[in-house]
């Protein structure tokens, strides 16, 4: 990889330059509080690191996935205050992602100062499958900094996307690769070299489809693959049994039927699941076999049996990434899995990644020792699509240069 980093753009010089850098600031509410900040803590340096030698900064991020429009709950309000509080100063929203708020609020920076845009995903084309719409509107992100200005890639949660703000402005601007990113993509080529054996991958979570695409790749590599959180209700449903209301991807039924027998043994579902009658804190909760889920019931974490089978094969690992909580964590009742699984990482010997946006927050939220855990990635599918040995494209448009 041959490509510019912040250290050569700051060696370049950015005093009174704007720097537009795209950060992944994705982070849990709970309404408008934010329940871990991590993603906004792992942003921080390259923002300071600009805004310390002068840089007008101006920060894209998005929450969520809001249909391409906007909507309150999705709003960076919560996160540009935060990111003020860490930073000492006020940082101005703009209203809009690249409209009249987003071109006073860029105008108005002096130097040294740092501004937010709001969730980019608020604008259609920013997640569009259409080339020329996503190069429009990165063309109008460019616009908002000028003609001098650079762009540092920094959101390494988002670097898989091949989104506007991702990978379409880095063929509009001088682009540079900021230091999340290098950090991340350093610790994950230790896991793609010739990782030490057993080497087990823990997957969970709610991105179901995203991941059961990554699991084919992943399955020749690993000793192990734990599979519970949303994810193993497809598998469960791919081996003949009743889910409920469980989480499905019925589409995915054939895909987990053809990764259940290519993987045999290799591949670990859960045999127990704790089941809820709705999805509450509150909720009446059972546990019961993983093959016993009735109708009008849903598994919201695995049971304490799964539990000593994946701490089991997790604690005897000599690598281990995770990605994915088991369970609803948020929830007291759901969180049992999630923590019985992460302490037994914490508790092993193996060089451990935790990587995603809810598993990173998992681990701090249920009192976790972070110290048990050899790196916490702030990006889970990125890790995994890293992991698998593809290419990542806001990595590779670094590669390209600025066509601009
Ligand atoms: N059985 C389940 N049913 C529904 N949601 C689940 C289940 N298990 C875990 N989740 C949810 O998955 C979410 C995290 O998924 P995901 O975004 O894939 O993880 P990460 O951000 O770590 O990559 C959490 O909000 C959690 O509540
Ligand atoms: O939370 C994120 O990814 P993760 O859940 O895989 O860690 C990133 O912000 C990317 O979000 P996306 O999966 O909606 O593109």
């Amino acid at each position: 990889m041959t490509v510019t980093t912040l250290d050569d753009l700051v060696t370049e010089g950015v005093a009174g330059r704007y720097v537009l850098v795209r950060s992944d600031l994705n982070v849990p509410l709970d309404g408008d509080r934010i329940t871990d900040d991590g993603r906004v803590r792992a942003a921080l340096p390259t923002i300071k690191r600009l805004a310390d030698a002068g840089a007008r900064v101006v920060v894209t991020a998005h929450l969520g996935r809001p249909k391409g429009a906007p909507e309150d709950k999705y709003s960076l309000r919560p996160v540009a205050a935060r990111l003020g509080e860490l930073l000492g100063t006020s940082v101005p929203l703009a209203g809009d992602v690249v409209g009249r708020e987003a071109r006073d609020v860029t105008a108005n920076l002096s130097d040294g100062q740092v501004a937010m845009l709001e969730n980019v995903r608020f604008d259609p084309r920013e997640t569009s499958k259409d080339a020329d719409e996503r190069a429009e509107l990165a063309r109008e992100l460019a616009g908002l900094v000028g003609p001098e200005a650079a762009f540092v890639s920094d959101g390494f949660g988002v670097v898989h996307r091949k989104q506007a703000s991702v990978y379409d402005v880095a063929r509009e601007l001088p682009a540079f690769a900021g230091g999340l990113v290098l950090a991340e993509l350093d610790v994950l080529r230790t896991l793609t070299g010739d990782p030490a054996r057993p080497y087990v991958v823990v997957l969970g979570g709610s991105k179901v489809s995203d991941k059961l695409a990554v699991i084919e790749a992943l399955l020749p590599k690993v000793d192990r693959l734990v599979v519970g959180g949303g994810m193993c209700f497809t598998f469960l449903a791919a081996q003949g049994h009743e889910v409920g209301s469980s989480l499905l991807e019925a589409d995915m039924v054939d895909v987990c039927k053809r990764l259940l027998a290519e993987a045999g043994d290799k591949l670990l579902l859960p045999v127990d699941v704790v089941v809820a009658d709705r999805f509450a804190a509150d909720a009446a909760t059972r546990t019961v076999p993983a093959t016993g889920i009735e109708d009008g019931w849903m598994g919201l974490d695995i049971g304490p049996e799964s539990v000593r089978l994946f701490a089991d094969a997790a604690g005897s690992a000599a690598t281990v990434f995770w990605n994915g909580p088991m369970g609803v964590f948020e929830m007291e009742p759901f969180a049992g899995g999630t923590r019985g699984v992460a302490q037994a990482i914490a508790d092993g010997d193996a060089f451990s990644v935790v990587g995603g946006g809810d598993s990173a927050a998992a681990v701090r939220v249920l009192g976790l020792p972070e110290d048990g855990f050899s790196h916490i990635s702030t990006g889970g599918g990125a890790s995994l699509e890293y992991l698998e040995g593809k290419d990542l494209p806001g990595v590779a448009v670094l590669d390209e240069g600025a066509s601009a």
